[in-house]
C-alpha cells in the first residue's frame, strides 16, 4: 500500500466513496484504520496516535475525531487528508456527519459518490438513521451501496448477528432501492479484521476485506461519456462579440459543431471553444470554458447548450424525489424557487406521491413534508425549465429548493422525467381581455385582499367598501373565508398545508374574476406571507391591494364575534389562528389599518381613497 500525495504517478482509476452512519457506529475509527493500515497516515500523526496504544490496539478514531473537532469550530479540513491510494486505486473519500441535521451535506456528498459505506453497529441493528442514508445514498444515484457491519468484535466474531442485521436490511429495502450493487462486510474497526487486511477470526466469511471490495467496484460511467450539457452561467460582450461563460457538465463539445439551445430549440454553430489559456479544439466535463456562436443569439444565464443528437427536455411540470431539509414542513402549492443548473425558476409541489417512511422503508401518504423526511412528488414551475431524468445525466437531473422569504436551501431533489400532462398546455389569447371588459365599466379591475386575525375586523370593513364602490357604480364581488369554505373549500380543514390550498384556490378564483372586470374585495385570514405573495404575483403590479387589519389579539379576544375564541380557548377548537396556529404579519402592507382608533367606515373610506389614488376608481 502506498501513501498517494499530489506529484506523484497516479494510479487511474479514482473512486469516490462516501461514508455514513452514525458516528457512535464507529466511523471514525473505520477511517483511522483504512489511512493506517494503508499507510497513508503520515508520520507526525502517526507518532501523536501512538500516546493512543492500549495493549496492541491502536486508538485509530483519534485521528479523526481530531478532524471532526476542527469541523465543529469552522476550520476547513485539508482534503488530502482524506485522499488515499493503493496500487489499484486512488480513493477519494467524502464524509457526512452523522446527526440527523446535518442530511444536507450527506445530500451534497452523496451526489458526487460512486460508492458508499453505510456504518451500522452489529449490535443495534438497522436504525432509521441507516435507512435514510440508504435511502439519500439511492437518492442521489450512488451506484454502490457497502453495508459494513461493525463491532464484530464486540458479539465474539459469530455469523449469526451479522446474517440476522444484513437480512433485516434487505427486507426493509427489498424492491424500493436500486443500487447497482448491494454487499455487506464484517468487520472491526477498532482491531481492524477485514478492513484492510482479512480476518483469522471470522473463518466463517469468505468474502474479501473491505478495501480489497473497493479495488474491485467497476467506476461509474463517467460523465464525459454522456450527452453535451452547458448550463450558460455568464454572458459577455468583448469586443463587438457574445461570449458565453459555463463549465461543461457533461460530455465532450468540439470547435465547429452544431449544438442545440434551449429552451429556446434553436441551432447554431460554434465559432471558437477557449480554456484558460485560449483557444482549444474541443472541452470536456469539467472544464470551465467560453463559447463564441456562429450567430449572434440572444442566448441569457440559465439556458443551456446540449448536444442536437441528445438534448435536454423542456417542461414545467416533472415527477421528482425530494429530501426535505426545512425546519418549516414542506407544504404542497407553497411557491419556493428551483434551481437547476445555473436556471432559477419559482415552482411548487403540486403532490406529494408517497412519502418513504424511514421506521419500515415503506410508501406511505403523505399530506407534507417535515424535516429529513424523503418523497415522491409532482413539481409544477412558473417558467419552462431544461432538464434531463436523474438516471441519463446527473448535470441537470437534480435541483435545490429555495425559501423565497429567507433564501435558506430547505430541499433537493433528483428529476425522475416529465409529467404527461405538461406539455400539451397553451396560454390561449381571446381577443376580448380585462382591459377591454373594463372600458364598459366606470373603474379598473383590483383585488382588495383584507388579512388579519379572526375578529380583526376584516368582513365588516369589506361589506363597508363594497357599500361604498356599488354606491359609486362600481362592479363588485365580496370572497369571504366563511362563505368560501362552506362551498368550493369545503374539503379543506385549518392546518398549514389546507391553509395554504385555500388561498391558492381562492388567488385562482380573484384572478377569474378580475378577468372578468371586478373589483374583487377578498376577507381571508391569509396567515402566511408566503401565500399572500403568491396571489399578489398572480395579478398585475397595480391591481392588488394588501390591506393588514391590524387589530391585537387580546382585541380579538374581547370582541370575539362568533365567539370562536371562547371554544379555542376552551380547547374545544383545533389550529385556532393566534392561539394554537400562526399568523405571520405582513411586513410590507399597502395600507394598515387601526380598528381600536377608528371606526369601520372610515377605514372603508381610506381603502376606496387607495383605489381613487392608483386610478382604478374615479
Ligand atoms: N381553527 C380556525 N382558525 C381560524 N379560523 C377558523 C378556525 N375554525 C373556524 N374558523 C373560521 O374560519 C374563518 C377563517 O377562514 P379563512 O379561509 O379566512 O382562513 S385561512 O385564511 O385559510 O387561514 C374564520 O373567519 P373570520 O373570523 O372571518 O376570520 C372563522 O370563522
Ligand atoms: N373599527 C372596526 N372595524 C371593524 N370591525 C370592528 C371595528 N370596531 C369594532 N368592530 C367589531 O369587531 C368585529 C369584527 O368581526 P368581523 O368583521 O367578523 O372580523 P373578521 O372578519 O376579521 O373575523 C365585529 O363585531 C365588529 O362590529
Amino acid at each position: 500500500m502506498i501513501a498517494y500525495s499530489e506529484g506523484e504517478a497516479k494510479p487511474q482509476s479514482v473512486l469516490s466513496v462516501l461514508t455514513c452512519g452514525s458516528v457512535d457506529d464507529g466511523k471514525s475509527t473505520l477511517l483511522g484504520r483504512l489511512f493506517l493500515d494503508t499507510g497513508a497516515i503520515l508520520p507526525d500523526q502517526m507518532r501523536e496516535l501512538s500516546s493512543g496504544i492500549a495493549g496492541d490496539v491502536i486508538d485509530v478514531s483519534r485521528l479523526f475525531d481530531g478532524l471532526e473537532a476542527e469541523r465543529e469550530q469552522g476550520i476547513t479540513i485539508d482534503v488530502s487528508y482524506r485522499r488515499f491510494a493503493t496500487p489499484h486505486r486512488i480513493f477519494r473519500l467524502l464524509d457526512a456527519p452523522g446527526h440527523e441535521q446535518y442530511t444536507r451535506n450527506m445530500a451534497t456528498a452523496a451526489s458526487g459518490a460512486s460508492a458508499a459505506l453505510l456504518l451500522v453497529d452489529v449490535r443495534k441493528g438497522i436504525g432509521p438513521q441507516t435507512i435514510r442514508h440508504a435511502a439519500i445514498c439511492d437518492l442521489f444515484g450512488v451506484e454502490e451501496l457497502v453495508l459494513v457491519v461493525n463491532k464484530m468484535d464486540l458479539v465474539e466474531w459469530s455469523e449469526m448477528p451479522f446474517r440476522r442485521l444484513v437480512s433485516d436490511f434487505r427486507t426493509k429495502f427489498e424492491g424500493r432501492i436500486q443500487f447497482r450493487s448491494f454487499s455487506a462486510i464484517p468487520v472491526s474497526a477498532l482491531t481492524g479484521d477485514n478492513v484492510v487486511n482479512a480476518s483469522l477470526r471470522m473463518p466463517w466469511w469468505r468474502g474479501r476485506s473491505l478495501l480489497s471490495h473497493l479495488e474491485q467496484v467497476a467506476p461509474a460511467a463517467g460523465r464525459a461519456e454522456q450527452a453535451f450539457r452547458m448550463p450558460v452561467q455568464l454572458v459577455e460582450k468583448l469586443s463587438g462579440s457574445r461570449h458565453y461563460l459555463g463549465t461543461v457538465g457533461s460530455g465532450t463539445v468540439r470547435t465547429g459543431e452544431v449544438v442545440n439551445l434551449l429552451p429556446s430549440g434553436r441551432q447554431v454553430a460554434i465559432k471558437t471553444v477557449s480554456g484558460p489559456n485560449g483557444p482549444i479544439d474541443k472541452a470536456t466535463s469539467g472544464d470551465a470554458i467560453v463559447l463564441e456562436l456562429e450567430d449572434e443569439l440572444d442566448l441569457q444565464r440559465g439556458d443551456v447548450i446540449t448536444s442536437i443528437e441528445r438534448p435536454a427536455t423542456c417542461a414545467r411540470a416533472i415527477r421528482a424525489r425530494i429530501v426535505w431539509f426545512g425546519e418549516a414542513p414542506l407544504i404542497p402549492e407553497r411557491i419556493y424557487f428551483l434551481r437547476i443548473g445555473t436556471q432559477l425558476s419559482t415552482g411548487a409541489i403540486t403532490r406529494i406521491n408517497h412519502r418513504i417512511d424511514l421506521a419500515s422503508g415503506e410508501r406511505v401518504a403523505a399530506r407534507s413534508l417535515s424535516q429529513n423526511e424523503i418523497a415522491d412528488c409532482d413539481v409544477t414551475t412558473a417558467s419552462e425549465i431544461v432538464f434531463d431524468s436523474f438516471r441519463n445525466n446527473p448535470t441537470l437531473g437534480s435541483f435545490i429548493i429555495i425559501d423565497r422569504a429567507t433564501y435558506d436551501t430547505v430541499g433537493a431533489g433528483v428529476i425522475d422525467g416529465q409529467l404527461s400532462r405538461a406539455g400539451n398546455l397553451f396560454s390561449p389569447d381571446f381577443g376580448i381581455d380585462k382591459n377591454k371588459r373594463a372600458i364598459l365599466k366606470a373603474h379598473s379591475p383590483a383585488v382588495v385582499w383584507l388579512t388579519g386575525l379572526s375578529g380583526s375586523g376584516k368582513s365588516t370593513i369589506a361589506n363597508e367598501v363594497e357599500k361604498l364602490l356599488w354606491a359609486a357604480n362600481c362592479h363588485t364581488i365580496l370572497l369571504d373565508g366563511d362563505n368560501l369554505r362552506q362551498g368550493l373549500n369545503r374539503d379543506l380543514s385549518f392546518t398549514d398545508a389546507d391553509r395554504v390550498e385555500n388561498i391558492r384556490r381562492i388567488g385562482e378564483v380573484s384572478k377569474l374574476m378580475l378577468d372578468a372586470g371586478l373589483i374583487v374585495i377578498c376577507s381571508f385570514i391569509s396567515p402566511f406571507g408566503a401565500e399572500r405573495r403568491m396571489v399578489r404575483e398572480l395579478v398585475d403590479d397595480n391591481e392588488f391591494i394588501e390591506v393588514f387589519v391590524k387589530t391585537p389579539l387580546d382585541i380579538c379576544i374581547e370582541r370575539d364575534p362568533k365567539g370562536l375564541y371562547a371554544r379555542a380557548l376552551a380547547g374545544q377548537i383545533e389550529s385556532f389562528t393566534g392561539l394554537t396556529s400562526a399568523y405571520e404579519e405582513p411586513t410590507q402592507p399597502d395600507l394598515v389599518l387601526d380598528t381600536v382608533a377608528n371606526d369601520a367606515v372610515s377605514l372603508a373610506n381610506t381603502i376606496v381613497g387607495e383605489l381613487k389614488r392608483r386610478g382604478i376608481v374615479a
